[in-house]
């Protein structure tokens, strides 16, 4: 027996939801196939929890800046408070929710593994091992995401490390929090657990700085802050050996100069790895593993016939929750024979890192625009030093930068480091995606005293002000 759709998707995260409401938009039958919960890694053990414990700790850190209310703060971060709103955030990880919100745009979800057994033809195992056909008139889109990576550390194995499923969802603090790499994600995990009552949190990072994908003067604010509050940073290490004392007991991980740091638990934060290896891809020509490369229209490249699709993090052009959705939006239009390219995810993607203080960047960083062969021009200004800075609070620190083409006279690239920055990113997004030219920036007044006034400030300096 086998059911036919137009569009069969695979994985119900944020990308493959998103790609399904769309592809209904436009009148098509779609059957999405999930294994796990409808919803994904960002709603239940990334995004959302994430940046539910973080929140509650910056609000506390914001009024202790700010005379006046600084005095009235006497208590500490009330940690289960944080944890139990978490829980509520991530839905008790319960789908019911997106489930509803599924058959609420009339699409059909299947439960189970989705393996691809031919063209156009999915196979769905469920967990009692039952076995379904699925056929696709139009496209199948893969949207299986990705998982944390495990690098090649000996011992890690063994040790039962925690990845982004464990840190997020963790019912308790650990005393000590080591975390295994200073991206994104162990640079907000390291922050919150420090803020909800961590005693010691170091973060190994084996490049030279943290967030190797932001400007490297971001880099180094963050890092500032991070010993400010008493988060140890060791960049330039790698962690050569792991190891745990019993089975509950302390981890112990050795860096390649000796040093040996001991926490009760170790958070792996080392990347992501797609999820294509249990996929059936061998049954199109496709070896399993690694990301599936896509052209601009999201089409998996190495497969004739213009039938599969992949989009977001399981192609990995850009592995953020709104750059999936924005190729789903797309997919979900090409599928229905619309005229659609994918541009934006790797010239405009904006990042917020929801830090204290945020990063929030957009576009290219100067050395990426050199690297392009831009006349890169950069502008900078301290967040503290324009009005509606300074009235956040005392100790205010923060940067903004912009990188201009001075040929085409438009801003190809934004970087903000401050307090709550990630609200000022989608202003510069809309610059560098609109390509809109500095003299018009002049008449974008931002009002005033908002931290936005810093735009002013950055055009005054490109002028010579
Ligand atoms: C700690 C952390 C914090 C993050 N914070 C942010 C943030 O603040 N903002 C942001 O933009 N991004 C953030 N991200 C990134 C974001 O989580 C991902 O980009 C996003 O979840 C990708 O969505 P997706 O739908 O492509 O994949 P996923 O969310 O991984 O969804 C894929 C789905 O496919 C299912 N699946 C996989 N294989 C199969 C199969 N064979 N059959 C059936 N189902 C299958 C999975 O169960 C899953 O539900 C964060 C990531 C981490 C790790
Ligand atoms: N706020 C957000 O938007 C947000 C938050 C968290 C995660 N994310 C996304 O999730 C993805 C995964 O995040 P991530 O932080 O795991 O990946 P990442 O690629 O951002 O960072 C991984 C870091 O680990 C380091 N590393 C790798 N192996 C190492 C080793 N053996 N020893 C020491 N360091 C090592 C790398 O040098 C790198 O700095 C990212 O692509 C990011 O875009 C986004």
């Amino acid at each position: 027996m086998s059911t036919t759709y137009d569009v069969i998707v695979l994985g119900a995260g944020s990308t493959g939801t998103n790609v399904a409401w769309y592809a209904r938009d436009n009148g098509l039958s779609v059957a999405v196939v999930e294994r796990e919960l409808v919803g994904g890694e960002c709603s239940y053990w990334a995004c959302i929890p994430s940046k539910a414990l973080l929140g509650p700790t910056h609000a506390l850190a914001a009024a202790r800046r700010l005379p006046g209310a600084a005095e009235a703060v006497t208590g500490d971060v009330d940690t289960d408070a944080v944890l139990r709103r978490r829980d509520g955030f991530i839905s008790h990880l319960h789908d019911d929710g997106q489930v509803q919100w599924l058959d609420g745009i009339d699409a059909t979800l299947v439960r189970g593994q989705a393996r691809l057994t031919g063209e156009r033809e999915v196979t769905v195992t469920s967990a009692d091992g039952a076995r379904q056909r699925l056929l696709a008139r139009r496209a199948v889109v893969v949207a299986t995401g990705s998982r944390a990576t495990t690098p090649p550390v000996d011992g890690l194995d063994e040790i039962r490390p925690w990845d982004n499923r464990d840190v997020t969802t963790a019912k308790d603090i650990p005393d000590r929090l080591l975390v295994l790499g200073g991206g994104v994600a162990g640079c907000e995990m390291a922050q919150a657990y420090r803020r909800l009552g961590a005693r010691e949190v170091t973060v190994v990072e084996r490049s030279d700085r943290l967030v190797g994908g932001f400007e490297p003067w971001a880099s180094e604010l963050l890092a500032d802050a991070f010993r400010t509050e008493g988060i140890t940073v060791r960049t330039g290490r790698s962690v050569v050996h792991a190891s745990r004392d019993g089975v509950d007991g302390p981890v112990t991980i050795a860096l390649d100069d000796g040093t040996q740091l001991v926490g009760e638990e170790l958070l792996v934060a080392a990347g992501r790895a797609a999820n294509t290896d249990d996929l059936g891809l061998e049954a199109v020509g496709l070896e399993p593993g690694g990301p599936l490369r896509v052209d601009d229209q999201l089409r998996v490249t190495a497969v004739d016939g213009g039938w599969l699709y992949a989009a977001g993090d399981v192609n990995g052009r850009a592995l953020l929750t709104h750059q999936g959705k924005y190729q789903a939006r797309l997919v979900g239009d090409i599928v229905a024979g619309k005229d659609r390219s994918a541009w934006a995810d790797h010239t405009a993607v904006p990042q917020v890192m929801f830090t204290d203080p945020e990063l929030a960047a957009v576009g290219r960083t100067e050395q990426q625009a050199r690297d392009a062969g831009v006349d890169v021009k950069t502008v900078t200004y301290e967040i503290g030093s324009v009005a509606g800075g300074a009235l956040l609070g005392d100790e205010v620190r923060g940067r903004a930068q912009l990188v201009i083409d001075q040929q085409q006279r438009v801003v190809v690239g934004a970087t903000f480091v401050g307090p709550n920055v990630g609200e000022m990113l989608h202003a510069a997004t809309i610059a560098v995606v609109g390509k809109v030219p500095i003299d018009t920036l002049w008449h974008a007044v931002p009002a005033f005293p908002t931290v936005s006034e810093v735009w002013l400030r950055l055009l005054e300096a490109d002028r010579g002000l």
